[in-house]
């Protein structure tokens, strides 16, 4: 664990209540409305680690446990070799060092300690030097199977994996990259697109039999395990759902959504070649088509102003 880990960025460990996201009807972690996240980011010591508590590691265990059994059969076969990779303790937090001697390794790619939601310009920065943000604090016991922010079980279980993937790393750092150089109003269509595959994305994979099964890629996704379920309609009705579109970058850019709810449409690619393929393109002019275009009908309620809670 190199000491300057957490020190490579300005730190953060001050809570940084992000500006309210731009995203129409996104409405974003209680940190955005001002009010402080409800997560306490959790800092190093002078040599670099961070001490969880015995509580919290075993937060960390019961996720493990039952997500490792969950993406078998449910997740594509680069998140796996990626996961294999990691190989993730069981039974404690990681550190992250530990996670960015794989990253780096792999892809060239390191972690970056972040306090919780940052704003999009840290955001960008960070993909765009190959850094991933990785809050530090881990959900409660009773958001287990889902929580309205992305803690560090979400960044290194459901990110980490696919992070080892070179197409993979290659099109988050353009997209960093884009992001870096784009108008505030640009940045709000490319968060969409994120959102539509690197946080929220499924793909077709081709099975040894030839059929095609619907798989997991998206981060958001796979750290949920009751998102893991209601994704791949495994849930009926209860819970509402879901839709599966083809990919489509134009659409994806013009699909409101919220971070607080179970989503309720996800978009499938053809194969993970798609977002390789993607990241040669001229993204902007993609969102240039997108804004002259405009928004799609959101498939969810807006949030209720008063409620900080979903
Ligand atoms: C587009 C993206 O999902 C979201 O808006 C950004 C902003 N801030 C973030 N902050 C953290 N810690 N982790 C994230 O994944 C993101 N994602
Ligand atoms: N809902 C994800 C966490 C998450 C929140 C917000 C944005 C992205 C991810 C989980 O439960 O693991
Ligand atoms: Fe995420």
């Amino acid at each position: 664990m190199n000491a300057s880990q957490g020190r490579q960025w300005p730190d953060t460990h001050t809570v940084v209540t992000p500006s309210p996201s731009p995203h129409s009807h996104v409405a974003s972690s209680p940190s955005a409305q001002g009010k402080g996240t409800r997560y306490i980011a959790r800092e190093p010591d002078a040599n670099g680690i961070i001490h969880y508590s015995t509580e919290e590691h075993a937060t960390w265990q019961t996720l493990m446990e039952r997500q490792m059994a969950l993406v078998e059969g449910r997740v594509c076969r680069e998140y796996r070799q990626g996961l294999e990779r990691l190989a993730l303790p069981h039974d404690r937090i990681p550190q992250l060092g530990e996670i960015d001697r794989v990253l780096k390794a792999t892809t060239g790619w390191q972690t970056a300690r972040v306090p919780a939601l940052i704003p999009f310009t840290r955001f960008f920065e960070l993909l765009a030097a190959k850094r991933f943000p990785v809050a530090t604090f881990i959900r409660s016991p009773q958001e287990l199977d889902y929580l309205q922010e992305p803690d560090i079980f979400h960044e290194i279980f459901g990110h980490c994996p696919m992070l080892t993937n070179p197409a993979f790393a290659e099109f988050t750092a353009t997209y960093g990259r884009l992001g870096l150089a784009a108008s505030k109003e640009e940045r709000v269509y490319l968060a969409r697109l994120y959102w539509m595959t690197v946080e929220f994305g499924m793909l077709r994979e081709r099975q040894s039999d030839g059929s095609n099964a619907l798989r997991l890629y998206g981060g958001g996704i796979i750290s949920s395990p009751r998102e893991t379920r209601y994704a791949l309609d495994e849930l009926g009705d209860t819970l509402g759902r879901p839709e599966h579109l083809d990919f489509d970058p134009v659409e994806a850019l013009r699909t409101p959504y919220r971070i607080d709810i179970l989503q309720p449409l996800y978009y499938v690619l053809k194969s993970l070649d798609d977002l390789h393929e993607l990241a040669g393109r001229d993204i902007m002019a993609l969102v240039h088509d997108a804004m002259r275009i405009g928004l799609k009908t959101p498939r969810f309620a807006p949030k209720d102003a008063g409620a900080t809670s979903a």
